[in-house]
């Protein structure tokens, strides 16, 4: 991979579902091919969007103002941080983007998507990852991981239906972009999920 070449590449998967376990040895594995890498996250990515994510992650509200905050964040970010850094011809790689407002504000709490998809209009402008791989596995599974690992914030508190309805938010959204996302079925061992990642990168050539 040339050092110009622009890519945006976004993690995606329920709470638990291992994404985070992965980023760095994808971002390890494009450096080493030669790209100038900038690690990103959403809710965030900015200090005004780490403000919002703040309020986002402890605030009660109601669902609309939680996917107008959101949004507001993503707006900043992408406008401050990614839309610089693809257009400086690097690699930006974020844990989560907007497919995660789909499944979580979505399909999770309920709201109109026909809403969200028009706030990801005025927001993103067009602009999509070239990559998402969704961490795909059961609710329970993620639960259990996450039981294991720390305290559950706003969201982590919620229950397995909840989770499952994010879940097939995340498959309607695959299904729609299919040249975009590739499923990784994140229900086995680090081993097997780390070889279908690098799989996924192989087959674009990255
Ligand atoms: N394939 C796996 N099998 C078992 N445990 C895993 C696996 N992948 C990650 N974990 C563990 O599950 C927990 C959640 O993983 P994490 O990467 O933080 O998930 P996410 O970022 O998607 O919320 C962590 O404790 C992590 O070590
Ligand atoms: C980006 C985004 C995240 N979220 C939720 C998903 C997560 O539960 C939470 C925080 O995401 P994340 O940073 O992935 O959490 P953690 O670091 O604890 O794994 O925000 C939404 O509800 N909508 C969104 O648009």
């Amino acid at each position: 991979m040339s050092s110009s070449s622009a890519r945006f590449i976004s993690f995606e998967g329920i709470d638990g579902a291992g994404k985070s376990t992965h980023i760095e040895a994808v971002s390890a594995r494009l450096r080493e091919r030669g790209a100038t890498v900038l690690n990103t996250r959403e809710p965030g990515g900015t200090p005004l969007a780490e403000t919002l994510r703040g309020l986002f992650l402890h605030e009660g509200m109601d669902h609309l103002t939680e996917a107008l905050l959101v949004f507001a964040g993503r707006r900043d970010h992408l406008v401050k941080v990614i839309e610089p850094a693809l257009a400086a011809g690097q690699t930006v790689v974020c844990d989560r983007f907007a497919d995660a407002s789909f499944a979580y504000q979505g399909h999770g709490r309920g709201m109109d998507l026909q809403v969200l998809a028009t706030l990801e209009q005025w927001v993103l402008q067009g602009r999509q990852p070239d990559l998402t791989l969704w961490f795909d596995l059961p609710a329970e599974q993620a639960a259990q991981r996450r039981a294991a690992a720390r305290e559950a914030d706003r969201f982590e508190q919620q229950d397995l239906d909840f989770f499952n309805r994010v879940r097939a938010g995340y498959a309607a959204r695959a299904a729609a972009a299919p040249q975009r996302f590739v499923r990784i079925d994140a229900s086995g061992d680090i081993a097997s999920v780390a070889a279908q990642v690098a799989a996924a990168l192989e087959a674009r050539g990255w």
